[in-house]
């Protein structure tokens, strides 16, 4: 049978293979033996080294597992303490996105008159998440907790519901943006549809249940050709992947209406503008390329007629939000189960008088008192629609919505803000 010696070093024909003397063999075997030993005390410690690796990684995961962004008895202190009603008859709000441009201005909303709000936000990279970070830090400022994980983390939401009695939950959290859905066509179904899914499950088996508002979008009216558009006219003509998961959501949301007597209102919001607002939207580019000294693309319909938008400025689309809030019911359910009619409803949160694109960007350039570098091309079929104009009687009616600013003064607000935390009225950019 082999040595071991002989396995570990198998014979090759070489120089200690020809005739060898006595003296010569029992050098050889001292000097193989020795040789064997350094090779196995190597090999211990090469065992040694790489268990003591694999110990580290699990004592690594381990930890990442205890030092989770959420859970234990501080988390769950911030989040009674950001949850904490401080006016009589306030409720206790959840806001999912509210490190996003509407969320946060919402959740300060909210806590100025007296309200509970705990924020929860995945701080995704779909544009810059320091902007992200910097809403998360003024919200912070105000007594206002945001956690970050995601609507689709399922233990989360239960654990955030074991710890507070939610009387209700905005919903704002999102895959946004009409054109980036034929990039990333499965992030919006992960957020839009997953998500929510998730999200409604959570609310459904909460006890009590919340009632819900949420962020649907005017670009559930697609290729729709009647102005202004109602609640009521026909919304199965989705031009993008966004509007489309939209739509699925207001689906999904009477499903669990009617099923689980959860009290739900979906808001049709109409091109959102203001401070703090997103750096994917048109408004928001075109200044920073303008005052960049960058040229901006203005998409043009057919027959060069101009593109329309029913900009509705972030204070109003608070007051609508606010307003859905007070209005919205409750929830009948308990225990997973439905115990009566709960209300369902959909409103256009619009400012009722749309501007064309070419009129937007004159105003920024006025602001700015920058002339932009306009290359106007025709529309690509990416998702966009030509124009879009609310009717808002609805909200009006239910909590006496009425916006009062008009793009003129809100990009002004805007622009001030933009300047300022860009660090331009200090003599440098920082973008
Ligand atoms: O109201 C809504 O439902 C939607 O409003 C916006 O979508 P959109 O109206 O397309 O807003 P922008 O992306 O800011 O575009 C505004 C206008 O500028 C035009 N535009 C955009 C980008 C560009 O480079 N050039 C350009 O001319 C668009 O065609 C559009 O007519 C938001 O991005 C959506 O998330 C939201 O749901």
């Amino acid at each position: 049978m082999p040595s071991l010696e002989d396995e570990l070093f198998p014979s090759t024909p070489g120089k200690f293979k020809i005739e060898r003397s006595n003296t010569m063999n029992r050098q050889f075997h001292r000097c193989f033996t020795s040789t064997s030993t350094m090779f196995l005390w190597a090999l211990f410690l090469v065992a040694l080294t790489a268990s003591y690796l694999s110990f580290q990684s699990f004592v690594d995961s381990g930890s990442r597992y205890f030092s989770a962004s959420w859970g234990g008895i501080q988390w769950e202190k911030h989040v009674r303490s950001s949850a904490q009603i401080h006016r009589s008859g306030g409720m206790s709000v959840l806001v999912t996105g509210a490190a996003g441009f509407v969320g946060t201005h919402v959740s300060l909303a909210l806590k100025k008159r007296g309200d509970g709000v705990v924020g929860l936000d995945n701080f995704n990279n779909y544009y810059d998440p320091s902007l992200k970070k910097a809403r998360k830090a003024l919200l912070n400022n105000h007594g206002i907790f945001v956690i970050e994980g995601d609507i689709n983390d399922a233990k989360l939401l239960a654990k955030l519901f074991d710890a507070v009695a939610f009387t209700h939950v905005m919903h704002l959290a999102a895959q946004a943006g009409v054109r980036y859905a034929m990039q990333n066509p499965h992030s919006y179904v992960h957020s839009n549809i997953a998500g929510l899914v998730t999200l409604l499950e959570a609310c459904k088996s909460a006890n009590p249940q919340p009632s819900i508002v949420w962020a649907s979008s005017s670009s559930v009216y697609g290729l729709n050709e009647n102005v202004p558009f109602s609640e009521a006219d026909r919304t199965d003509q989705p031009a993008s992947l966004y509007a489309a998961t939209k739509k699925a959501g207001e689906e999904i949301a009477h499903t669990y209406n009617h099923i689980y007597g959860l009290s739900i209102t979906g808001l049709r919001f109409f091109t959102v503008y203001g401070p703090w607002g997103r750096p994917d939207m048109a408004y928001f580019s075109f200044t920073r390329n303008i005052l960049q000294g960058k040229p901006i693309t203005v998409y043009r319909g057919k027959n060069h007629v101009d593109l329309a938008r029913d900009f509705t400025y972030i204070d109003d689309i608070v007051k609508g939000c606010l307003g859905s809030l007070d209005t919205s019911g409750k929830s009948t359910g308990s225990g997973g189960k439905k115990r009566g009619p709960a209300p369902y409803r959909i409103f256009n949160l619009g400012n009722t008088s749309p501007v064309t694109v070419p009129k937007l960007v004159n105003i920024l350039e006025r602001h700015l008192k920058v002339k932009a570098k306009k290359n106007v091309i025709e529309m690509p079929g990416n998702g966009d629609v030509p124009f879009t104009h609310a009717n808002i009687s609805s909200a009006q009616k239910e909590f006496g919505y009425r916006p009062t600013t008009d793009l003129q003064t809100g990009l002004k607000k805007f622009v001030r803000w933009y300047l300022s935390y860009y660090g331009y009225n200090r003599g440098k950019r920082v973008n």
